[in-house]
């Protein structure tokens, strides 16, 4: 029994160790799960927590990042907005009021907006608070009184400062204060409408809209249209009508005016008739903008939805008596003289020249452009007016005109000035500017000291002349017209050659008066139907003897130009420029006839910065090809061109030798700068003189001719210098000429060796010499082929070296005379008395007896300066 009980208590226990083993085991198993699970809840808390802190951290650099985009991106957008809204509200439009002064509009701009205050938006600097206006809209304010119109106050002194006077009619309806309101605007006298006034004044604009209405035709949609069509002053100005009512008024009022009002509202704008109200129903419109103001001097309007702006203070009330009072000063004196720009047509180039040339020059008393022809008839212009009348400025307002109409292919203009000054240099490019006016083929200033060059321009046109005159033989055609016609390919601008101070060209009588009368008097008489015209401008015409016995010349300048105190422009008994204000013209296109007289005022056209801005719109669009014109400038001193040298390619010496070389001595006065050249045959007194005492001169005349020789084939020279003062010059060209021997004082000689090769013998103060081997050389020397180019200080020694008096010059081919008088030359020249030639500065007088028949003036070539 006992061993059973033992038996089953040792079973139990075994069961009870297995069991509590396999528990331990449970239990150890749970616990380690525990672990575990806590181990996982340890690392999942953790990763929350760094994933809660890195979106965190990701939230705020996102939100920072959108933040500085926002900033940035409403900074830029606000600056855009600020320089669209200082574009669209310029000048007085848009300036604060303690820089505010009234500002004239450009011709032809439209009006833009009206600041009223600022916009703060977010953390950006202010925006301007801008609302339209004139051409717009009708303004409806509402709001407490005192901050309303001050409102108003300073939208109406901004359109008045923003346009033109007179271009903005005021009128006030202020039944409570009787005007008192607006009072700073009295001075401009604006149209006050009584209490009983209202109905009238309705009636008054309905009718004025159907004025309007029917002087736009049905062609144009609005008043704002039609003046952006037509340039010159407005059509209509702008009725600016401010209705300041109270709640009593608007009781008052009639179903009628009510109707009326609700019309004027819906037609208004389009006529330029604007209301401003305050205390007044207005019907809804699309032409409506509602302004409300709120506390604070804070406003929202219409056209800007919930942004709110800061109203600006009033302007200061004697800054508006101070504009009123100068602009009704300026309406009382009436409108100024049209601008340059006024004289601009809407679009450059459009205009044809078959029939004429027509340009307004100014304008008249009311406004109105005054056009001056140039075609048939009439075919030539006289401009006449003392000095300082403005003769320059009128033809500059003139070319302003003619060129923005009409483009290269239809205007060529030749533009000659006998006055000291630069006037027409503005037209060719410069070394500040390169730009230059398309249409000028030629332009000529500081020529006052160089008539040949008004005769060289004379003849070039007696040229031009010539060829269409054939031209149009061709083409049987008897005008220019009919010639365009005939020959559409053909390029037949018309021609306009101005000359101002031309008297100094017909000055005297000389050969060059002589010839220029007459070039002038065959391109008068038949320029008029090749479409070539002259326009010339001067001081007195009466004064030029030249003209005296020609009035068959003068006739042909049907239209006349006078200014203030012109005399013998228009005809005896015409007195129309003795009476004529400062800057006004009279033009007569029949010769000067009274009865025919149009006054007309002239713009300032001298403003070089205004001109240039003009010049260089035209340049650009200049057509291909268009070459740039010629400028002669008297003052300028010609260098020898590179090619005239012999660098670089120096000929060879068993190169061929032309038959006659030619040496170039300067430039000649021609319109195409053409070198002088003087022809070296190996024939009998085929040597240069050159004469008088201006080394310098010489020398350069010398130097060219030597080296244009040497550039032109093989040849030798020999350079003899007899005068010290000459050495640096000869010796800087025995330099440069390729094949050279050089003398001097110490061992001069003439009985030079002849060559196979020309052989040029040049010598610089040659009278020093004394040598008689010098005249045989003269004499025999050319037909070997060995040529003299000698300086000599005088006429007289060079007689001397040829035989003393009674001697024959025959060896002495060809001179250039310096600081000679004509009479001096006598002995050198065909016709008795020798030439007429006052000597000049920089000018020669070249002769070559086997070429012409008169001598010409030649500007000596700058040869040396690079060297020196
Ligand atoms: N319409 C004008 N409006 C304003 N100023 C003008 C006008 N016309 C000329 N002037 C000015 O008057 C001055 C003289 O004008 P301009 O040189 O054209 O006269 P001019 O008759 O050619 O004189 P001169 O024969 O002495 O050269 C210039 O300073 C010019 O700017």
């Amino acid at each position: 029994m006992g061993s059973n009980r033992n038996a089953l208590v040792a079973a139990v226990r075994q069961e009870l160790a297995e069991a509590r083993g396999s528990a331990r085991a449970v239990l150890a198993a749970a616990e380690s799960a525990r672990g575990e699970a806590q181990g996982r809840r340890r690392l999942v808390r953790d990763a929350y927590a760094t994933c809660l802190t890195q979106l965190a951290a990701a939230r705020e650099a996102a939100r920072d990042d959108i933040q500085r985009r926002f900033r940035s991106e409403a900074t830029q957008l606000a600056g855009h907005l600020r320089g669209l809204a200082t574009s669209s509200a310029t000048g007085a439009a848009g300036a604060p009021w303690r820089l505010w002064s009234p500002s004239e509009p450009d011709p032809g701009a439209r009006p833009g907006l009206l600041r009223i205050g600022a916009i703060t938006f977010e953390e950006t600097a202010a925006l301007p608070g801008l609302i339209p206006l004139l051409d717009a809209v009708h303004l409806h304010v509402s709001g407490p009184s005192p901050q309303v119109d001050d409102l108003i106050t300073g939208v109406l002194l901004r359109a008045l400062g923003s346009t033109r006077p007179g271009d903005v009619q005021l009128t006030v309806y202020d039944p409570e204060n009787l005007g008192g309101t607006l009072a700073p605007f009295a001075p401009l006298n604006p149209t006050f409408v009584g209490p009983g006034g209202l109905g009238s004044l309705l009636d008054d604009l309905a009718d004025h809209i159907c004025r309007v209405n029917e002087s736009l035709g049905g062609q144009y949609p609005s008043l704002a249209e039609l003046a952006a069509a037509r340039p010159g002053p407005r059509p209509e100005p702008w009725r600016l009508v401010v209705l300041l009512a109270d709640r009593a008024t608007t009781v008052e009022m009639t179903t009628g005016q009510r109707a009326q009002l609700g019309r004027i509202v819906r037609t208004g704008v389009a006529c330029g008739v604007h209301l401003v109200v305050r205390g007044l129903e207005l019907d809804d419109d699309p032409t409506v903008e509602r302004i409300t103001v709120h506390r604070d001097q804070l406003a929202t309007c219409d056209s800007l939805g919930h942004l709110e702006i800061r109203l600006d203070p009033p302007p200061p009330p004697d800054r508006i008596a101070a504009f009123c009072r100068t602009t009704a000063e300026r309406l009382r004196a009436g409108p100024g003289p049209a601008s340059l720009a006024d004289l601009e047509p809407a679009k450059h180039w459009t205009e044809s020249s078959v029939h004429g040339l027509i340009a307004p020059i100014g304008d008249s008393t009311d406004g109105t452009l005054v056009e001056v022809p140039l075609g048939d008839d009439p075919p030539h212009a006289l401009i006449g007016g003392p000095s300082g009348s403005g003769k320059t400025n009128l033809i500059y307002a003139w070319l302003g005109s003619l060129a923005t109409r009409y483009g290269p292919e239809e205007l060529a203009l030749y533009l000659l000035d006998f006055k000291e000054g630069v006037s027409f240099a503005r037209y060719a490019p410069g070394p500040r500017d390169p730009s230059w006016l398309p249409q000028v083929r030629l332009a000529g200033i500081n020529v006052n000291g160089d008539r040949e060059f008004g005769l060289a321009m004379l003849r070039h046109l007696s040229e031009e002349l010539r060829t269409r005159a054939q031209a149009a033989k061709r083409y049987d055609a008897g005008k220019l017209a009919e010639l365009r016609t005939e020959d559409p390919a053909g390029h037949w601008p018309r021609i306009v050659a101005v000359i101002d101070e031309f008297q100094v060209l017909l000055a005297g009588r000389d050969a060059v008066a002589d010839e220029a009368v007459d070039l002038l008097e065959d391109l008068a008489r038949r320029g008029r139907s090749q479409g070539i015209h002259l326009v010339l401008a001067s001081q007195d015409v009466a004064g030029i003897q030249a003209l005296w016995g020609r009035p068959g010349l003068i006739a042909q300048f049907t239209l006349r130009i006078a200014l203030p105190k012109a005399r013998r422009i228009l005809a005896d008994d015409n007195l129309a420029a003795a009476v004529i204000p400062r800057f006004h013209a009279v033009v007569n296109t029949e010769s000067g006839m009274s009865g025919a007289n149009r006054i007309v005022r002239l713009p300032d056209a001298g403003d070089r910065a205004v001109w240039r801005t003009l010049q260089r719109k035209l340049w650009r669009t200049r057509p291909a090809g268009c070459a740039e014109p010629r400028l002669f400038d008297g003052d300028a001193v010609p260098r020898l061109p590179a090619a005239l040298r012999p660098a670089g390619r120096v000929p060879s010496a068993d190169a061929p030798v032309g038959s006659s070389p030619g040496a170039v001595l300067g430039e000649r006065i021609d319109v195409a700068a053409h070198p002088a050249r003087l022809r070296l045959g190996r024939m009998p007194g085929r040597n240069l003189a050159v004469l008088g005492t201006r080394a310098d001169e010489a020398c350069d005349v010398l130097a060219a001719a030597a080296l244009s020789l040497a550039a032109q084939g093989p040849a030798h020279f020999s350079v003899i210098c007899l005068d010290p003062a000459a050495g640096p010059a000869a010796a800087r060209l025995f330099a440069e000429l390729p094949s050279a021997d050089w003398y001097d004082t110490s061992d001069a000689r003439f009985d030079l060796a002849h060559l196979d090769i020309p052989h040029y013998v040049v010598g610089y103060a040659l009278d020093a010499a004394r040598d008689p081997a010098l005249k045989k050389l003269l004499t025999e020397g050319p037909e070997q082929r060995t040529h003299v180019l000698g300086w000599w200080r005088s006429v007289a020694r060079l007689r001397d070296d040829l035989g003393g008096v009674g001697a024959r010059c025959d060896p002495i081919g060809a001179w250039v005379a310096l600081d000679v008088h004509g009479a001096d030359l006598a002995p050198l020249y065909p016709q008795p008395g020798g030439p007429v030639w006052y000597p000049r500065s920089r000018r020669a007088l070249f002769f070559d007896r086997s070429v012409h028949r008169t001598p010409e003036v030649i500007i000596p070539y700058e040869v040396n300066s690079d060297h020196t």
